[in-house]
């Protein structure tokens, strides 16, 4: 991708034919009723026969281009027609014209770097705090890139003529700290701006319409939302995604045809999840803000807090708080609460950033991202909000 011709990656402001809502539920299923068929069919073949080998071949030219018209894949490591769908439909929620699915998030964050190490333009910009192991990743360089952290203000002098990226996850992981992402995108045009959207999802923000070049997704989290299958997505435009495919049919880190279906599934109940858990997190937010053991809590908005203009619908479902006592001795101390690392899931997640997801950055990267010790996630789920208050409650006094 060159980031002076770059095709446009937004297709439109609102998802074609409809609300996010009606979408989540018919995205990627439009020929079904055609196909007779109600479910998605599930595509396990690792290859896919034909009798005419110089059409193959002519086809394998076109996966190795990164092209995919839909046809059979030849190879599963090529494409897959299940996975297709999660693609399509996800593509269609973020309002890009394309996605890219693959067998992790962390795979799909190496696609993008391979890609753009691969056009040249090496030098990566980014904005703390990211996900713990996608700022390892950045930082070691072990992709052949290079990066400056730099603040989402000082973003714009960060870049040489070799960037060919920026990179800003927002709401952030673990802090939950906003990006105003179309000031960011307009301060380094023409070099694309990656948004990790794995907090907000498309139901609650929708980057490309800010002037993102694409989004990622650990889809593991809430795009799956039941905790059961791990992927990663970028949504981006076509150009790109050309690229992208390309580094996928090399490197080989397909997402599985099962975990397709299941985050296509995932995806019809993804606005109404988004919905019911930011609800109860936002009663969460307030109410520990209130309580004695802990010293600081962070929830989008909380207390009249400035936020980016427009961006995100709501707080989301992620909450972070500082502990006055034993911050590890936290997760020991829930009963209800699942004390695990990871979100998104229908269940309650807690853990401590500093032991777990940003465990991998030494405690210098972890205090220049603005992460404290102290610091735990909760991942709020969908149960009722005075059984998981009753369970906090009862924790903090335990470390207290
Ligand atoms: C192994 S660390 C964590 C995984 C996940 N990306 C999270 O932030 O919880």
């Amino acid at each position: 991708m060159d980031s002076h011709t770059e095709s446009p990656a937004h297709s439109s402001g609102s998802p074609a034919h409809g609300s996010v809502d009606t979408r989540a539920v018919h995205a990627g299923r439009d020929d079904l009723t055609d196909l007779g068929l109600h479910a998605p069919p599930l595509d396990l073949s690792t290859t896919y026969p034909s009798r005419d080998a110089a059409a193959e071949a002519a086809r394998l030219d076109a996966f190795t281009e990164g092209k995919d018209d839909g046809g059979p894949p030849v190879y599963a490591r090529a494409a897959n027609t299940t996975v297709r769908r999660f693609e399509q439909a996800l593509a269609e929620l973020e309002g890009a014209t394309a996605a890219v699915a693959f067998a992790s998030g962390m795979a799909a964050l190496s696609a993008v770097l391979l890609a753009r190490v691969s056009a040249g333009r090496p030098h990566v910009v980014a904005v703390r705090p990211l996900y713990g192991t996608s700022d390892h990743l950045l930082d070691s360089g072990l992709l052949g890139n290079t990066t400056t952290f730099a603040s989402a203000k000082e973003a714009p002098s960060a870049l040489t003529g070799a960037t060919g990226l920026v990179v800003v996850e927002t709401p952030a992981n673990p802090t939950l700290s906003e990006v105003g992402i179309q000031e960011l995108a307009d301060a380094c045009a023409p070099v694309p701006v990656l948004v990790d959207n794995t907090f907000a999802t498309p139901a609650l923000q929708r980057p490309l319409a800010h002037g993102a070049a694409m989004t990622l997704h650990s889809a593991t989290k809430y795009l799956g939302g039941h905790g059961d299958v791990m992927g990663g997505v970028v949504a981006c435009s076509e150009e790109f995604a050309r690229v992208l495919r390309q580094v996928r049919f090399v490197t080989g880190g397909v997402l599985h045809p099962l975990a397709g279906y299941q985050l296509h599934r995932g995806l019809t109940t993804l606005p109404v999840r988004m919905r019911a858990q930011s609800t109860t997190a936002a009663e969460l937010a307030r109410r520990l803000s209130g309580h004695p053991g802990v010293s600081r809590v962070r929830y989008p908005g909380l207390g009249g807090a400035p936020r980016p203009a427009d961006q995100m619908a709501g707080g989301g479902a992620m909450v972070a708080f500082e502990v006055a006592g034993d911050a590890p001795g936290l997760i020991g101390a829930v009963r209800l609460i699942t004390p695990a690392v990871s979100l998104g899931s229908v269940d309650s997640l807690i853990q401590h950033p500093a032991s777990i997801s940003h465990h991998i950055m030494d405690a210098g990267s972890r205090a220049d991202a603005g992460i404290p010790e102290n610091l735990i996630r909760l991942s709020v789920g969908l149960e009722d909000v005075e059984d998981l208050w009753a369970d906090l409650d009862q924790a903090l006094d335990a470390v207290s």
